[in-house]
């Protein structure tokens, strides 16, 4: 029993209490039919012995859905400030709590980017990451997190490979998404088709000012769930969310039954609370993220911020 706990200890995550002795029978049986590690994790403070296997991101949502709460997505920039606080940040997210997580891949010209996310992605690239070197890190990763990884690229970098030898590529990686922010409707059918060849889930986006037809085709499109941007302009924290996003998520769910995640300026949670409230079925938190992981004094203390930030956000969410 000491031994196991002592495992435990040594597992444990920073976002686990430790647990008690008497904890220490709800470990997880390798027994058929046992309870999911994740099913744990969610009714007691567990540590993780290994990951779950994880679910796909429609069904993550779904699961979530059964049990009345709503999806917390964290988005952070790979590489920034390297790519070994890349993987330790998203083990720091997963044992903390985060549904989703979106990784940004680091692009040169990120047009959608505020200033923190386009800082994130310069230095990134500055420290030479590249996409090879993001799949090599995803490699060792996935199998440690038990959230579903959404990949964040723009088009280029997916033209650039070749449509379908991106998407086999991302497939090996065990990733579950992928979400291009800049592919035009029009071109989505055969990035699609790949993707779905490839079992991985290509989130669109739909805003403010996207026509309403225009907006059921994304939304018919969309797989895994349908990102909402909340307001006009580019990514960046903001001292408000738009009351808009709360008439747009009733448009969106009279179109679909689908999931629909909110995204852009959420950065407190005040934020995450209103847009939950709102019937959001997730909430999307980037650059209020990466500027703590990427604007710290050291790794090590980003990866502090950015717990005791998370553990914030979730706290806030149903
Ligand atoms: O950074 P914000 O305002 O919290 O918004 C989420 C955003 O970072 C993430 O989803 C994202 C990063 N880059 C993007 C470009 C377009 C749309 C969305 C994104």
């Amino acid at each position: 029993m000491a031994a196991t706990v002592a495992a435990l200890k040594s597992t444990t995550g920073t976002c686990f209490h430790q647990l008690k002795k008497s904890d220490a029978h709800f470990l997880p049986s390798r027994r058929p039919g046992s309870v999911s590690v994740r099913t744990l994790r969610r009714q007691s403070p567990m540590a993780t012995l290994t990951a779950a296997p994880t679910v796909g991101l429609a069904q993550t949502f779904s699961n979530l859905k059964s049990q009345g709460k709503v999806a917390f997505i964290p988005y952070i920039t790979a590489g920034d400030p390297d790519l070994s606080t890349t993987a330790e940040a998203l083990k720091v997210l997963d044992k903390c709590g985060s549904d989703i997580i979106e990784l940004g891949v680091p692009y040169s010209d990120p047009l959608a980017d505020g200033p923190v996310i386009q800082a994130a992605a310069t230095r990134s690239l500055a420290r030479g990451t590249n996409f090879d070197s993001i799949l090599s890190m995803l490699k060792k990763v996935v199998p440690e997190i038990s959230a579903p990884i959404a990949l964040f690229t723009y088009y280029n970098p997916i033209l650039k490979r070749g449509i379908g030898q991106f998407m086999s590529t991302v497939k090996e990686t065990g990733i579950h998404g992928l979400v291009v922010p800049d592919v035009p409707l029009e071109e989505t059918e055969l990035l699609r088709k790949e993707a779905l060849k490839n079992n991985i889930e290509l989130v669109l986006l739909t805003t403010p000012t996207t026509p309403t037809e225009r907006m059921k085709a994304i939304v018919e499109a969309s797989e895994g769930f349908i990102y909402l941007v909340s307001s006009i302009g580019v990514t960046g924290a903001r001292a408000s969310v738009s009351t808009k996003v709360q008439t747009l998520l009733q448009d969106i769910k009279e179109a679909t039954t689908k999931p629909v995640a909110v995204g852009f300026g959420i950065s407190s949670p005040e934020h995450v609370q209103l847009v939950a409230g709102w019937g959001a079925d997730g909430v999307i938190v980037g650059s209020a993220m990466v500027k703590l992981l990427g604007e710290a004094k050291s790794p090590e203390e980003g990866l502090l911020e950015l717990e005791k930030f998370t553990k914030s956000l979730k706290a806030a969410l149903p």
